[in-house]
């Protein structure tokens, strides 16, 4: 077992070198332990090791190797999590899901949000502010993208109906839950359950309300960060994964993103969002080569579907204002 894992490490430590017999200059970390990446600032990454909390560094064999909230990494060094010590993250293990955006449109960098997530909570208030249906969108497509599952979370119930906003996303079938403030979050908390679920929403939609209601004794306001560390103020801007209360016996996770309003999604592919509805994707074998499956395609096998009966119109159209949202950056 022990080699085995030593292999593992190896694999994602550096390209491979074919040249040279593999244990030659082979650093040992035999002694590495596994944790998991809660935040990052400033070059350091807080790192939870069974329940301690450890401040560490990328060590040299990680090279320029992204390292985000969410991954499993191996340490080695000082793993005690005791004061002043540092530890160094010597191997990435592969990630199952990276969430992504672009800084913005037109500039083609991509950024690693968040790695190893299986959820992506679209926040939006139904009132003050109104919701925004192209960010709402924007956001659903970089979790389609990203292979999370989407889950709408309305907020502020007592402001407005949201009659109006779940028709609008039923044809999609993005699940959605409708809060407010002090109400019941128990439906909620069933759908974050055993699950690492990143929340975005834009300004003032009651996203701090929520963490704050979902993991007692973070105030996210403040920046304390005492549920995962139990210690140490939070001032960065970086994602910040939080330990759920146990819901029944399953734990959970939700990864905060308080610099993250909106997504760049320079790097989505219109051929990347079909394959997230298999039952469209199905129907566009008569597509022309290089159909986008957009609204001004010409020749377009869901159109002949829906003329056909085997798919909804509103379903189709829901699809392609998604592909839309890529366009343009805002609701304006
Ligand atoms: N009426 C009403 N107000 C709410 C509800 N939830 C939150 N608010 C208020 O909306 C405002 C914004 O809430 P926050 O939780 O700070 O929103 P946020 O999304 O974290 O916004 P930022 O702090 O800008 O990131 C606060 O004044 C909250 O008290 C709700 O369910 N109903
Ligand atoms: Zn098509």
């Amino acid at each position: 077992m022990a080699r085995h894992e030593d292999w593992e490490h190896e694999k994602y430590d550096r390209p491979r070198r074919h040249t040279r017999p593999r244990t030659k200059d082979r650093p040992s970390y035999d002694d590495a332990v596994p944790g998991s990446v809660v935040t990052v600032d400033r070059g350091r990454y807080t790192c939870l090791v069974e329940d301690r909390v450890v401040t560490a560094m990328k060590s040299r064999p990680l090279g320029r190797k992204g390292v985000v909230v969410g991954d499993r990494v191996r340490l080695v060094g000082d793993v005690s999590g005791d004061d002043g010590s540092l530890a160094r993250i010597v191997s990435v293990d592969e990630r199952v899901t990276v969430l992504r955006r672009t800084a913005d449109d037109d500039d083609p960098v991509e950024r690693v949000i968040v790695a190893n997530a299986d959820q992506l909570v679209v926040v939006t208030a139904l009132a003050d502010p109104e919701p925004r249906r192209r960010l709402i969108d924007r956001a659903l497509v970089a979790a389609y993208d990203a292979g999370l599952d989407p889950l709408l979370c309305l907020t502020k119930a007592d402001l407005a109906d949201p009659a109006e906003l779940l028709a609008a996303y039923r044809p999609l079938g993005v699940d959605a839950i409708v809060t407010t403030r002090g109400g019941d979050l128990d439906e909620l908390r069933g759908r974050l359950a055993g699950r690492v679920s990143v929340l975005v929403g834009s300004s003032g939609v009651g996203k701090s309300t929520l963490v704050n209601a979902l993991v007692p004794g973070t105030d996210r306001a403040i920046g304390h960060v005492n549920a995962v560390t139990g210690r140490g103020r939070h001032t960065s801007t970086s994602a910040l994964m939080l330990a759920l209360p146990p819901h029944g016996d399953r734990a959970g996770w939700i990864v905060d993103t308080p610099g993250i309003r909106s997504f760049g999604l320079a790097h989505v592919e219109s051929r990347h969002l079909i394959r997230a509805f298999p039952d469209l994707e199905e129907l566009t074998g008569s597509c022309p080569r290089g159909c986008t499956h957009g609204f001004t395609e010409p020749e377009c096998g869901l159109d002949d579907a829906v003329a056909a009966g085997h798919t909804e119109a509103v379903r189709v159209e829901s699809f392609r204002r998604l592909l839309e949202s890529r366009e343009r950056a805002e609701d304006d």
